[in-house]
């Protein structure tokens, strides 16, 4: 399923990060940048930096202590380790989904729209709207439109991760970072979040980690490679595994390691 719908505008860009958790050197210098509509993946073996780089970008690490960060990330003209940012409004553009599926332990409803909660008022009938249009957007409404007001831990786990996913959008991000998210889920359901992630993919830009290659081919606009802390080779995912122009690449690609 190689996509050609790449070349929107650019969204994100990073420069000469670096970040290290005390001594340890876990970025080396990541230049990057993703455009609007694209689906990147982020690949390489265990430790290499894939997880410290996404959140990076939305400023997960930075309570870690020991952590020392230095370049930058920009969000388009927005410098996001500017002591000025805003991080509730940051991570409202840029929304993150994690492995392990975290709903709060409130109803489905409920879960939804908590990230709205923080912007003020709005009315029963706006909300069941967004309600709805999010969990339709992530694939779940069917599933879940009769227990709205049920506890989403009683949801199985690739409902859940949906869930999850429809709470990111009700608060309409730009942004979708994504960690490994199906890793933890059966067959089934990781497919239906890739179908999902796929239909979505116009209208957000989405950077997912992730260790199944051919969840990568099927679904990404663009393969980042990383090795080391190091960004070895970012371009067109059919490039990166079927042409690949680093001999790292190469070998990761063909499981010489990893
Ligand atoms: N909180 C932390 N404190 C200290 N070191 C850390 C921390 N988190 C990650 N590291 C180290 O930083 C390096 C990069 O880790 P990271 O989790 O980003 O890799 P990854 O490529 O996502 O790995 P995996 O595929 O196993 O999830 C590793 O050496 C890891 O041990």
């Amino acid at each position: 399923m190689w996509t050609l719908r790449l070349g929107g505008k650019r969204v994100l860009k990073s420069k000469d990060l670096h970040l290290f958790y005390g001594e340890k050197e876990a970025l080396k210098g990541i230049d990057i940048e993703f455009k609007q509509g694209e689906i990147a993946a982020l690949i390489g073996p265990s430790g290499c930096g894939k997880s410290t780089f996404l959140r990076s970008i939305n400023r997960m690490n930075d309570m870690i202590p020991g952590v020392t960060i230095t370049g930058n990330i920009m969000y388009k003209d927005q410098n996001i380790y500017s002591p000025q940012t805003d991080l509730v409004e940051l991570r409202k553009k840029i929304g993150m989904v994690f492995q392990q599926p975290n709903p709060f332990p409130f109803s489905v409803y409920e879960n939804v729209i908590y990230g709205l909660k923080l912007e003020g008022k709005r009315s029963k009938e706006e909300l069941d709207e967004i309600v709805e249009k999010s969990l339709r957007a992530a694939a779940v409404w069917d599933d879940v439109k009769d227990k709205l007001d049920k506890s989403a831990l009683a949801l199985s786990g690739g409902q859940q991760q949906r869930v999850c996913i429809a709470r990111v959008l009700a608060v309409e991000p730009e942004i979708i970072l994504l960690d490994e998210p199906t890793s933890a889920l059966d067959p089934v359901s990781s497919g239906k979040i890739e179908n999902m992630l796929y239909e979505l993919k116009d209208k957000y830009t989405m950077i997912m980690v992730t260790h199944n290659m051919q969840q990568a081919s099927r679904i990404s606009d663009k393969t980042a490679f990383f090795l080391d802390g190091n960004l070895i080779e970012f371009d067109k995912t059919s490039n990166i595994f079927l042409n690949p122009k680093k001999q790292e690449t190469e070998d990761y690609i063909s499981g010489k390691f990893g």
